[in-house]
């Protein structure tokens, strides 16, 4: 604790713990990107499940080169040969075709000359016995573990899945996640502004953008207004998910009603208040069995506690390994002030490969929020870094 706020780590760590493991559900191979494993995978076949020519051009007997050969058939890829080749024989073969019986390699046809039947060889010829023949099993055995229960699955592991005889998988479903956004001073991004004491909701879309990186079914319903029974009654219709996050209305004012409007349904907090800068008001409680964090209306707080909680949470439904933003080292670049007793997340850029600090450290400060390249952070009491230092930092850009 301080100052009757809780640490930043602290309130993970019980944000997490309150994520009930979700029975795993069978999905359609499409629908899986991005969601993980809830078994382990094990191949229904073997790949290839016969020996298969890699190239274009004649399926031989080792043991008759340098030919000539008398070419007796075809295999073709799903249509096989059906006879053998004896001595002195070929088979014209296709690239993923099956080696017919009696031939061990096959000659490309860039080295082969063919007139009718005759084949003669033209150029190098395979090299060995065995040469460009793709053998049974070389990729995966049947009943091989091809995975481990909490893999993400992407675009290699589907196409894994299928060659081994998948057609669905056994996944934790996407969370769901319903984003309500109060305030009566909130009108929706791109229509008209009713007077200079409204705003343009900027949270709702950017919680929906932020989201749209993991896989989750988003309900983003209407502005909800200052209105505390409005309120509640929103919440009630979202019990059903499994994160209800709202922002606005989480800190101390007259108008702040996502508490009282959550006890009204039934609900109950968690916990109130981090030591951290921005996103002090942070709520997170429970309504039945959804999750409620209730985010800062400041749309800095907003977006640093989605990237700090918010994410983490949704990764920890999804199975993923990693949950916390990873924090990396940097040299100041200027002065870091002494901090006090919240956690600082101070939006900075590179100049000259160290981190400075942007001028607009407000909280409602979107212009700075786009300008940043780092969240640098600055622990609880931390003395000033002076240029040269150390500085632990949060990229918000790739590659910074
Ligand atoms: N007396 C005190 N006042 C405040 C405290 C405090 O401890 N004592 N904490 C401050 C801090 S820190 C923050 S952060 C804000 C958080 O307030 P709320 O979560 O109650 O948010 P609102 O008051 O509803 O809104 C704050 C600000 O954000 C704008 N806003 C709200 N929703 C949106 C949205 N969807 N898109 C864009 N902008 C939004 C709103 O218009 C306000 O300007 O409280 C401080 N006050
Ligand atoms: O701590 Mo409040 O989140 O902006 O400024």
């Amino acid at each position: 604790m301080a100052g009757g706020l809780i640490a930043l780590d602290e309130a993970r760590d019980r944000l997490l713990a309150l994520a009930d493991p979700r029975p795993a559900i069978s999905l359609p191979l499409v629908e899986t990107t991005g969601l993980t494993l809830a078994e382990p995978l094990v191949s229904l076949r073997s790949q290839p499940a016969a020996d298969l020519s890699a190239m274009d051009g004649y399926a031989v007997r080792g043991a008759d080169l340098p030919g000539p050969w008398r070419v007796i058939g075809e295999s073709a890829a799903g249509r096989p040969f059906a006879g053998a080749i004896g001595p002195g024989e070929a088979a014209r073969i296709s690239t993923g075709a099956t080696v017919p019986a009696g031939a061990d390699c096959v000659v490309v046809q860039e080295d082969v000359a063919r007139d009718g039947e005759r084949l003669t060889l033209t150029g190098d010829g395979p090299a060995a016995p065995g040469a460009h023949i793709r053998r049974a099993g070389h990729d995966f055995a049947h009943g091989a573990l091809l995975a481990e229960a909490g893999a993400v699955i992407d675009a290699r592991l589907i196409a894994l899945a299928a060659m081994a005889g998948h057609g669905n998988l056994r996944v934790l479903p996407r969370p769901r996640i319903a984003i309500l956004s109060t305030g009566d001073e909130l009108v929706p991004p791109g229509e008209a502004l009713p007077s200079p004491a409204h705003i343009p909701a900027s949270n709702g879309v950017m919680l929906a953008s932020l989201l749209s990186a993991l896989p989750c079914d988003l309900a983003v319903p209407p502005l909800l207004p200052d209105d505390r029974a409005t309120i509640a009654a929103a919440l009630d219709a979202h019990r059903q998910a499994d994160v209800i996050v709202t922002t606005g209305g989480a800190s101390v004012g007259d108008h702040d009603l996502i508490q009282p409007a959550l006890a009204d349904c039934g609900g109950t907090v968690d916990f109130w208040r981090i030591a951290m800068r921005p996103g002090k008001p942070v709520m997170v409680g429970r309504l039945g069995e959804a999750i409620v964090l209730g985010l800062p209306g400041n749309p800095v707080s907003a977006y640093v506690t989605a990237t700090l909680l918010l994410l983490p949470l949704v990764r920890r439904m999804l199975g993923y390994p990693s949950l916390a933003p990873i924090i990396s080292q940097a040299i100041a670049g200027e002065t870091f002030p002494a901090n006090g007793l919240r956690q600082d997340f101070v939006r900075a850029r590179w100049q000259d490969g160290r981190l400075v600090r942007l001028g607009n450290q407000d909280s409602g400060a979107l212009l700075a929020l786009h300008q940043a390249d780092a969240l640098v952070v600055r622990p609880i009491s931390a003395s000033a870094a002076e240029p040269g230092d150390p500085v632990d930092y949060i990229a918000l850009r790739q590659g910074s």
